[in-house]
């Protein structure tokens, strides 16, 4: 199989549909227990039930412009239907969320051209701690394990344990890593992983990056001296631009994409560490509001636990 067919695989299989409905667990509780709340002693969806489902949602992390999105939506089923009963709200919501996810993520990776390039380059982006490093470790074996030959970058030179720990994800993992000193130049860094991913001939190149949000310009300077130098060595290159956002820090994940897209140009999320929170409805707000697919979602820690994101699927779980 390529890289091609991989991607265009959907992760429907009953073994990741059970870790997704583990890993989203406590945001499925969280959110139904609001809503039964914000229905309690109504027959009909009337303006107060819609007004508790909007702080529902809100509250959910969903974000409010999606919030307000899908409460207009439900207005005007209810305008047109009149009297929807409130056992309905559920299957309404459900509507609503998959259409709006399926605005926004086709499932349709060929965007990402996969398998046009060898190598594929991807350029991972993220501030420190929200689970970049394993993330990658994690694709890389999900890549490996589909007989892609793969290869990591160590260019966040910045921190020494950074080197260290995507050193040990490549062991673990069995995939080559190329590194530097801690403190070199993280372009050269990332010149060299791909200039040694082409002599040979490795089929993805992931670049881990430096994740520090000191300024805007800062960042901008950081990641496009990566981006050109790449570009130097493979004109497309980086095919790809992963932003890893911490699920489970809500309000904060949006900020960090609001100021990530503003630095360079993110065209793929990844959103992890859903399991053990209830703030799973970041998932909804975030892909409608910056209009990028959720590509990977992280439902726990282990190697297995990144999954190719499904919107079917996300919302099977979550309304099961
Ligand atoms: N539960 C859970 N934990 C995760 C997930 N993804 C990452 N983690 C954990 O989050 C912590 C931080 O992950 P790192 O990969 O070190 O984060 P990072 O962004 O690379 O941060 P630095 O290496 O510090 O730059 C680790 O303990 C990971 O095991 C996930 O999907 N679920």
């Amino acid at each position: 199989m390529g890289l091609f067919d991989f991607f265009k695989k959907k992760e429907t299989e009953p073994e990741a549909q059970v870790a997704l409905d583990k890993g989203l667990e406590k945001t499925k509780e969280g959110f139904f227990s609001k809503i039964t709340k914000a229905v309690a002693g109504k027959s009909t969806i009337d303006d107060d039930v819609l007004d508790n489902l909007e702080e529902v949602l809100v509250t959910s992390d969903v974000g409010v412009n999606t919030t307000l999105k899908i409460i207009d939506r439900i207005q005007q089923r209810v305008t047109k239907d009149k009297y929807l009963s409130t056992t309905e709200l559920n299957h309404l919501l459900r509507d609503e969320i998959q259409l709006l996810l399926a605005e926004n993520n086709s499932n349709d990776f060929r965007q990402f051209e996969y398998g046009q390039h060898k190598p594929y380059v991807i350029m991972v982006v993220g501030v420190n701690g929200v689970g970049k490093t394993t993330t990658i470790g994690k694709l890389a074996h999900k890549l490996k394990a589909e007989n892609l030959k793969v290869v990591l970058g160590a260019a966040d030179t910045f921190r020494a344990a950074a080197v260290e720990q995507i050193k040990l994800w490549g062991e673990r993992v069995g995939v080559r890593v190329v590194a530097q000193a801690m403190g070199s130049d993280p372009a050269s860094v990332a010149y060299d992983t791909l200039q040694s991913a082409v002599a040979n001939g490795e089929d993805v190149v992931i670049i881990d990056t430096a994740g520090r949000l000191h300024n805007k310009i800062g960042l901008m300077n950081e990641l496009g001296k990566i981006k050109s130098v790449m570009e130097k060595v493979i004109p497309s290159a980086p095919h790809e631009i992963l932003l890893v956002l911490d699920g489970s820090t809500g309000q904060n994940a949006f900020e960090q994409c609001k100021q990530f897209t503003e630095a360079t140009d993110v065209n793929a999320l990844a959103i992890t560490k859903l399991d053990g929170t209830a703030k799973g409805g970041v998932v909804i707000g975030i892909s409608d509001q910056f209009k990028i697919p959720v590509k990977y979602i992280g439902v726990g820690e282990s190697m297995n636990d990144l999954q190719l994101f499904d919107k079917k699927a996300f919302v099977d779980s979550l309304f099961k």
